[in-house]
């Protein structure tokens, strides 16, 4: 049989409207990115013991681990030759199992930075679970990652990393079972998706699932508080720039700080809360008006979305989850008449501007060099770019 490759991508995602009101019981709404992760799974021929070699370019890292001791740890009979029945593991068990095995492989483990534990955790918890009742690796392979996103900064670099992680195991499992298909099919993407949310449940403690959501699917995904993420039945490609303030932000600590502000002015954040949810509900019907084959009024939905965003961000400012770096950006965009809003818990992190279709290159040109001189990293992308995909290689 010949040596397997399988090369996969996934999107990012940014929060649209919805960040903290969210936690409130207020609907909230995010959309996949053009920027992406991208995993290749080469099978490579034995000549001595088979490892399995993980290469996260992105954060440096270069693991080797030997096949054998993998297989003897973790994998169980029944073997099948299927890739259709998902194994059911109890999260914290297996996740516990996963640490044993790293610590027991790499005494030096818990040296190594927190951002490279997490991603070797996942690693582990989903290539066992997902090849555990199998017997048929048998050659090294290398597992390759990088990305376009930043990490770490609430664009959803780590369910894109699990989403990419699972489906590109997932396939090479599929062509290991003989099986020829050259795309996800709906239950493929529903398993990609649920496997990737233990690995946000490794990396977060308690995620809502709307990244894996959106990373898995793309496009728009709406969300509420203890629901589950709904995939909205239409398309978007609106440019924006997605600007990086370089300013790192703690999301725990601003929700805390939300909270508190909320305990002293109850009534007075909860309609900022509403004001939000209100935003939300707007912006969703202009993205579906905007998504139909023939649209009126374009202009003058882009004028109403850019009111929107700006509305949402100075909502969130009033809840002090800005920060001087957001707000220069925003000023930068007022200049050229553009809309812009922080994007996910605020602090710093990323700000997105919307760059309605008639927009004048020059003039985007002008504002991404004002941005660019002022020290932000700016990238000029589009909103519901593809979910998970499978690259021909
Ligand atoms: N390309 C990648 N390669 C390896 N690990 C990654 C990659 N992207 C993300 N991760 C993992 O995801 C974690 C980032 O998660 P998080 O802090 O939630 O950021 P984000 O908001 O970008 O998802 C990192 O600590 C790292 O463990
Ligand atoms: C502030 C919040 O609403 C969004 C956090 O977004 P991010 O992880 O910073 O992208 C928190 C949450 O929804 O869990």
């Amino acid at each position: 049989m010949d040596l397997c490759k399988v090369k996969v991508t996934a999107p990012g995602k940014v929060i649209l409207h919805g960040e903290h009101s969210v936690l409130y019981g207020e609907v909230a709404v995010a959309c996949s990115i053009g920027l992406r992760t991208t995993t290749i799974i080469q099978e490579i021929e034995v000549t001595n013991e088979p490892t399995i070699n993980i290469i996260f370019l992105s954060l440096g890292l270069n693991e080797s681990i030997p096949l054998k001791k993998v297989v003897e740890y973790f994998f169980e009979p029944p073997f099948s030759k299927s890739w259709k029945n998902p194994i059911e593991v109890d999260h914290a068990s297996h996740l516990a199992k996963v640490n044993r095995f790293w610590s027991m492989i790499k005494p030096n483990f818990e040296k190594i930075t927190e951002i490279q534990k997490q991603s070797l955790r996942s690693f582990l918890y989903l290539f066992s679970k997902i090849f555990g009742h199998t017997d048929l690796l048998a050659n090294s392979m290398s597992v390759e990652m990088t990305t376009e996103l930043t990490i770490g900064a609430g664009t959803g670099s780590s369910a894109s990393f699990a989403v990419c992680l699972v489906a590109a195991f997932l396939q090479f499992l599929k062509i290991k079972c003989g099986c020829n298909d050259k795309i996800f099919h709906l239950e493929d993407l529903e398993r990609i998706s649920a496997e990737a949310f233990e690995s946000e449940k490794i990396m977060h403690g308690t995620p809502s699932g709307i990244d894996n959501t959106t990373c898995t699917f793309g496009s728009l995904v709406s969300f509420k508080k203890g629901g589950t993420p709904c995939l909205l039945d239409f398309k978007t490609n609106i440019r924006i720039l997605l600007v990086d303030t370089k300013v790192s932000r703690n999301t725990k600590r601003l929700v805390s700080h939300v909270s508190a502000l909320k305990e002293k002015n109850s009534d007075a954040v909860g309609c900022v809360m509403m004001a939000c949810g209100h935003i939300t509900t707007t912006a969703i019907k202009i993205l579906e008006e905007l998504a139909q084959d023939e649209v009126k009024d374009i202009e003058e939905k882009y004028r109403h979305l850019r009111d929107l965003w700006n509305m949402n961000h100075c909502l969130l400012a009033s809840l002090g989850v800005s920060h001087p770096a957001l707000e220069d950006i925003r000023a930068s965009a007022e200049v050229y008449g553009f809309g812009c809003k922080l994007t996910g818990a605020g602090g710093g992190g990323h700000a997105i501007i919307l760059l309605p279709p008639s927009s004048d290159q020059n003039t985007i040109d002008s504002l991404m060099d004002d941005l660019k001189n002022k020290g932000y990293a700016v990238k000029d992308t589009r909103l519901g770019s593809d979910g998970v995909s499978l690259e021909i290689v």
